[in-house]
């Protein structure tokens, strides 16, 4: 469980409690208005300036390392955690503590690969991907480390369509609880539960669909 004890960040996010137990949740609302603080405040990228964010227990602020070994997280622009020249490169070195013996970790390899459509990308350089193939990597590379949380920001903007909903899918899909920060309101409303935040506080959170509507009537 997610918890947020009136958790602030000066001049990014006012006070914030709240209590995320849901398997899908979003995070939508306005460029500038907070999310991806919000976002961030999960899994101790960003820790909180006052009150307090905690996993499972853990404090973000205390046990900040144990945090993000649970909480993974996937950024817009996969070009900035993929590192590896090679697809299977990639996801071997996420793979690296879980699995120190090489045959081992080249099964594991292939496991996630195939999971996620990837198998025959294998020897591919990374550079040479579509975007939408690359953001997979990038997701399926995070997933190899079996994280309990997965946050997203805004993993599909850079996406087209046919890609988004491959994305989309493959994260609605997910055993683990999903953080989703997003401006495709048609995924949003998929989630089980949606934070819509503006001005720097969260402004409506209940269910994915009213909160849509919330944000649509917000803007209008
Ligand atoms: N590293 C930072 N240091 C200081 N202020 C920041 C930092 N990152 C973001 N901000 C500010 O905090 C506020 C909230 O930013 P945040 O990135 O959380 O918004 P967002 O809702 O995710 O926006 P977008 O949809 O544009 O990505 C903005 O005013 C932004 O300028």
């Amino acid at each position: 469980m997610i918890e947020l004890v009136e958790a602030a960040v000066e001049g990014r996010l006012e006070p914030t409690s709240v209590r995320l137990t849901e398997r899908r949740v979003a995070i939508i609302g306005s460029n500038g208005s907070g999310k991806s603080t919000l976002a961030r405040l999960v899994n101790g990228l960003v820790e909180p300036t006052s009150g307090r964010v905690v996993l499972d227990g853990l404090d973000t602020r205390r046990d900040g390392r144990e945090v993000r070994r649970r909480v993974g997280f996937v950024f817009t622009d996969p070009a900035a955690q993929l590192v590896m020249p090679t697809v299977a490169e990639d996801v071997a070195l996420s793979l690296r503590k879980q699995h120190r013996d090489k045959a081992e970790r080249e099964r594991a390899v292939t496991a996630v690969l195939e999971r996620f459509g990837l198998a025959n990308l294998a020897l591919r350089s990374v550079h040479a991907l579509s975007g939408g193939q690359r953001q997979l990597l990038a997701i399926a590379t995070v997933l190899a480390t079996d994280p309990d949380v997965l946050v997203a920001d805004e993993p599909t903007t850079l996406l087209d369509l046919a890609n988004t909903r491959r994305v989309g899918e493959v994260l609605l899909g997910l055993p683990q609880q999903l953080v989703l920060v997003t401006h495709d309101l048609d995924l949003a409303a998929q989630c089980d539960r949606a934070l819509v935040v503006h001005e720097s506080r969260v402004a409506f959170d209940g269910p994915a669909p009213t909160a849509v509507d919330h944000y649509r009537a917000l803007v209008s």
